[in-house]
């Protein structure tokens, strides 16, 4: 069952190609990663979900219907490009964004200031924007976007120019979502997130779709790297893909760096040893990181930016 499916979604402006028929689901209650470098197709995608902007060619389902203003009501969205009226009050803004999606006054007033509450800001409820700190003024925004308590929460590069106090609270804000039964997607570049947060994500490369999965299934894709001190050339050991030499101490003790074939656990590796009965000094494994999986999905260029 999905909350949210794209089924062959295409959007080109005039020559762009800004999403070439993309395909995936986000799964209710799950938080997904949505990764891609600068122009990727995220916030193309993310706008076609919130109905801003429509497909070229292809379909999308969210919240059981097609999006459009139904959905819109259920669905919590922090846009890329972030910005308040200046002059309205913390209180008064995110009554603005609750009123937006179909909430009364009443109701986004209590849930406004349960927020600003949970968020220490409560003091400053009637404080103009423009009189708050720029940190105050996103937790208003992060606010202005969970107000509707949403079943879907669309987060677009949510994390990029937050202070750590504030990506903290972000996190936690998206485990609580979570936790009450929302899905949340969110876009970023940088990988830490995704491995503390997300239990599936896409790679989007140039608009197509490079990897959906989970986290440990896009580790899977690179070789483990295995440290061994041992006395014996381990290069032809079943599993190992490339054995290189990286030191010689003592008494014939080696050190080697092996990558390994991507089907075979560097446990496996160490059981062949043990039961050859081979002695070793240190046998250390290390898996690739998500950040690593990133660049060899998207190239190093597109990585970086
Ligand atoms: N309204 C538009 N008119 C023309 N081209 C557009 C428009 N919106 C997006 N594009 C183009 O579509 C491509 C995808 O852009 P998009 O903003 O979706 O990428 P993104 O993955 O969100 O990137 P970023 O991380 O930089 O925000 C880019 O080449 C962009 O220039």
């Amino acid at each position: 069952m999905s909350l949210l499916s794209m089924h062959d979604v295409r959007k080109t402006f005039g020559e762009i190609v800004a999403v070439d028929d993309l395909s995936f689901e986000v799964r209710p209650g799950e938080i997904f990663g949505f990764l891609g470098g600068n122009g990727a197709g995220k916030t193309t995608s993310m706008r076609m979900i919130l109905d801003i902007i429509r497909p070229t060619s292809g379909r999308i389902e969210v919240l059981g219907g097609k999006p459009g203003p139904e959905q819109g009501n259920r669905i919590g969205f922090l846009p890329e490009e972030r910005g308040l009226y200046p002059k309205m009050t913390a209180i008064e803004t995110i009554i603005f964004f609750g009123r937006m999606k179909g909430m009364t006054t009443g109701d986004a007033k209590r849930e406004g200031m349960a927020l600003l509450e949970r968020f220490e800001l409560a003091d400053r409820a009637k404080s103009a924007i423009a009189d708050m700190s720029k940190g105050m003024a996103q937790k208003v925004q992060l606010a202005t976007s969970i107000v509707n308590s949403p079943e879907l929460l669309i987060l677009d590069e949510p994390f990029s120019g937050l202070d750590p106090v504030n990506q903290q609270l972000l996190e936690d804000e998206i485990v609580r979502a979570q936790k009450n039964g929302a899905a949340v997607m969110f876009s970023t570049h940088v990988m830490q997130h995704v491995e503390r947060l997300c239990d599936r994500m896409l790679v989007l490369k140039k608009g197509k779709k490079r990897f959906e999965g989970t986290p440990d299934e896009a580790r899977e894709l690179l070789a483990t790297k295995v440290h061994v001190t041992a006395k014996i050339d381990p290069s032809s050991l079943g599993g190992v893909a490339s054995a290189e030499r990286v030191g010689s101490g003592a008494d014939g003790w080696t050190d080697w760096q092996l990558a390994l074939d991507p089907d075979i656990k560097a446990a496996n590796l160490l059981e062949q040893l043990t039961a050859s009965g081979t002695p070793l000094r240190r046998f250390d494994v290390h898996r690739a990181d998500l950040h690593d999986v990133f660049v060899h999905l998207v190239g190093e260029e597109e990585a970086a930016r």
